[in-house]
């Protein structure tokens, strides 16, 4: 029925990004169909994989060079299924600042950002971060989309509920003050001083557990905290060890909870040839409590395109 109901909604005009203003068109059984599989991995884990669930689609031919070159046409349905979906889970939301702005988003390997902190990099690991760290409003849930990996290259996962980590490290990361600044993606939209000098912390505790918010290639440490140096690198270590690596394949969904787990991903070649790995990402609010401090914070000017209302909520 995600086919059919992608292809009617396409056919009425609708696209990822505007799917919130056609609601009326998506059948109240899909929702309730796809509400049962979208829940979200509120676990220990931090993610969940939706296998095959958008595995009726056909292939849309070559993988862009870059998310700038993508023809959005070509995966309309596709992206609309996708964009449904992430509407059952939460409230999706994109950046203005980031691939136009758009909704869903192309993630593949982009011939000049090869050793970047970026989605488009290869050669080099992408390092454990959880998404847009650097802003109070970030996503809960990240969704990445399978449309090809035949190199089966995985996207690692490691939840901070599996770290194995101190009682006074959490301490330490729970109270010590850091500064996120914004990845490479929104690069030339935001200016110093636009930041919250420094009142980020990395660990926070809800009724459900341990919470984390953690991006060391963006992040400033403050100056002479050779302790918090410390406890963040055992940070990093201890991800490492619990970490697991998720390679989905075309039609899977992999859902991250992104304040209980952190992804990356290790370095792999890219060919440029049409046949490279190539993810779609939604990301997604959600209902959950981050620390109250946060409020006070003003995401660099950052501006959100959404969130549009979550199908769930009108069903
Ligand atoms: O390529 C991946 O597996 C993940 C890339 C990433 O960090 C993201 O899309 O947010
Ligand atoms: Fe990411």
């Amino acid at each position: 029925m995600l086919l059919e109901t992608a292809s009617a909604l396409a056919v009425a005009g609708a696209t990822a990004d505007t799917l919130h203003l056609h609601a009326a068109l998506v059948p109240q059984s899909l929702v309730a169909a796809l509400s049962e599989v979208a829940r979200s991995p509120r676990s220990d884990s931090g993610y969940r994989v939706l296998k095959g669930i958008l595995s009726e689609f056909p292939d849309p031919g070559p993988t862009p060079s870059s998310w700038k070159s993508a023809d959005h046409e070509r995966t309309r349905e596709f992206d609309l299924a996708f964009a449904l979906i992430a509407s059952v889970f939460g409230k999706p939301f994109g950046w203005k600042s980031q691939q136009d702005g758009r909704l869903v988003h192309n993630i593949v390997p982009t011939q000049g950002q090869e050793t970047m902190q970026v989605g488009g990099s290869s050669t080099v690991r992408l390092e454990w971060h959880t998404e847009d760290s650097y802003h109070p409003d970030r996503p809960e849930l990240l969704l990445l989309a399978c449309v090809r990996n035949p190199d089966d290259i995985g996207t690692d996962i490691a939840s901070v509920r599996r770290a194995d980590l101190s009682e006074a490290d959490i301490a330490l990361l729970s109270t010590t003050p850091v500064l996120i600044e914004p990845d490479d993606s929104y690069a030339g939209s935001w200016s110093e001083g636009q930041g919250d000098e420094g009142k980020m912390t990395t660990l926070w505790q809800t009724e459900d557990g341990l919470c984390m918010r953690f991006d060391p290639p963006y992040t400033r440490l403050p100056e002479d905290a050779p302790e918090l140096c410390a406890a963040w690198r055992r940070l990093s270590e201890s991800l490492d060890q619990a970490g697991m690596t998720v390679a989905g394949q075309p039609g899977d969904i992999v859902v991250v909870d992104n304040d209980v787990a952190a992804h990356a991903r290790r370095p792999f070649q890219a060919r440029y040839d049409g046949t490279d790995r190539w993810l779609k990402r939604i990301l997604v609010r959600g209902e959950w409590k981050r620390p109250e401090a946060e409020l006070g914070e003003r995401g660099y000017g950052q501006v959100q395109i959404g969130p549009h209302p979550s199908l769930r909520s009108a069903g």
